[in-house]
């Protein structure tokens, strides 16, 4: 179990998280969703360690400030928004460079297997061998998908794992992400700007607005038209789908 507790954050003088509490479960996929600069890739990272804010960070009770950068590396893999730089390697480099954790100057076959396995299950198997900075932004997102997955991690931190791709691949990944998060009982938290998406997928939804938690708890409760204009400034209407998933239908921006 993943819990956070009394989180605050600050870059500079503005305070960016303020005091956030929430708990995320083993076998459970949580979108954190919000408008532009609320947080969101901030919260991912203080999760991640990456940055360290004031408040706890508990995994299994235990601190991850605690742990060795390489016990973090073992338990969370953290996909950023960021890309891949002028870095020269393969596809299949890339995706085994997920594994560092557990490599050694000679590369073992059930590595390689687990790379090879990663790739056909996203359907990327064809780009092993292609140098990642001449993907197109899609196959990129794809590469970067397969390397946090490939860790086999136990808590799974996606930043907008969607971005540039198309309808189908977007479904396609989602899907995998909740199939992944039910079968190997991982703690997936990702943050979505796509609110149909969040409310399809996820089993629960945290709402950030200015750095605090506006709301948090299943799509049907969160997803609400009050919600909607106090926290994203629109006005908009929340259907059911014929499987009872809320639809959400922007219609103007608030002035
Ligand atoms: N490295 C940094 N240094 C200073 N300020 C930063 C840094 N990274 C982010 N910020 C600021 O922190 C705030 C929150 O940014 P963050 O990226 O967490 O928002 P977000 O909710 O993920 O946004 P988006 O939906 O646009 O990706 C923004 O005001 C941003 O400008």
């Amino acid at each position: 179990m993943l819990e956070i507790s009394n989180l605050s954050f600050s870059y500079g003088p503005q305070p960016i998280l303020k005091n956030i509490n929430l708990t995320f479960r083993p076998g459970k996929m949580t979108a954190v969703i919000g408008p532009n600069a609320t947080g969101k890739s901030t919260l991912l990272k203080c999760i991640s360690g990456i940055l360290r804010g004031q408040g706890d960070v508990l995994l299994d009770g235990v601190n991850i400030n605690s742990l060795k950068p390489q016990g973090i590396a073992k338990e969370i893999s953290y996909l950023s928004q960021e890309g891949c730089g002028k870095a020269v390697l393969s596809v299949f480099e890339v995706v085994l460079l997920g594994r560092v954790h557990s490599l050694s100057l000679k590369v073992k076959e059930a590595e390689i297997q687990h790379v090879l396995k990663i790739l056909k299950q996203l359907g990327i198997e064809k780009l092993a061998a292609r140098n990642i900075c001449e993907l197109s932004g899609g196959q990129r997102q794809m590469v970067f998908i397969a390397q946090a997955l490939v860790r086999e991690p136990s808590i799974l931190l996606l930043d907008e794992p969607t971005n540039s791709l198309d309808l189908h691949r977007e479904l396609e990944m989602l899907e995998l992400i909740k199939q992944l998060t039910i079968s190997r009982n991982l703690t997936t938290v990702v943050t979505l700007h796509q609110l149909d998406m969040a409310a399809r997928y996820a089993d629960e939804i945290v709402v950030l607005s200015d750095g605090e938690v506006y709301a948090a708890g299943q799509p049907t409760t969160v997803l609400t038209p009050d919600m909607l204009r106090e926290v994203y400034r629109v006005n908009a209407a929340v259907y059911q789908a014929g499987d009872g998933v809320p639809l959400v239908m922007a219609m103007n921006s608030v002035k």
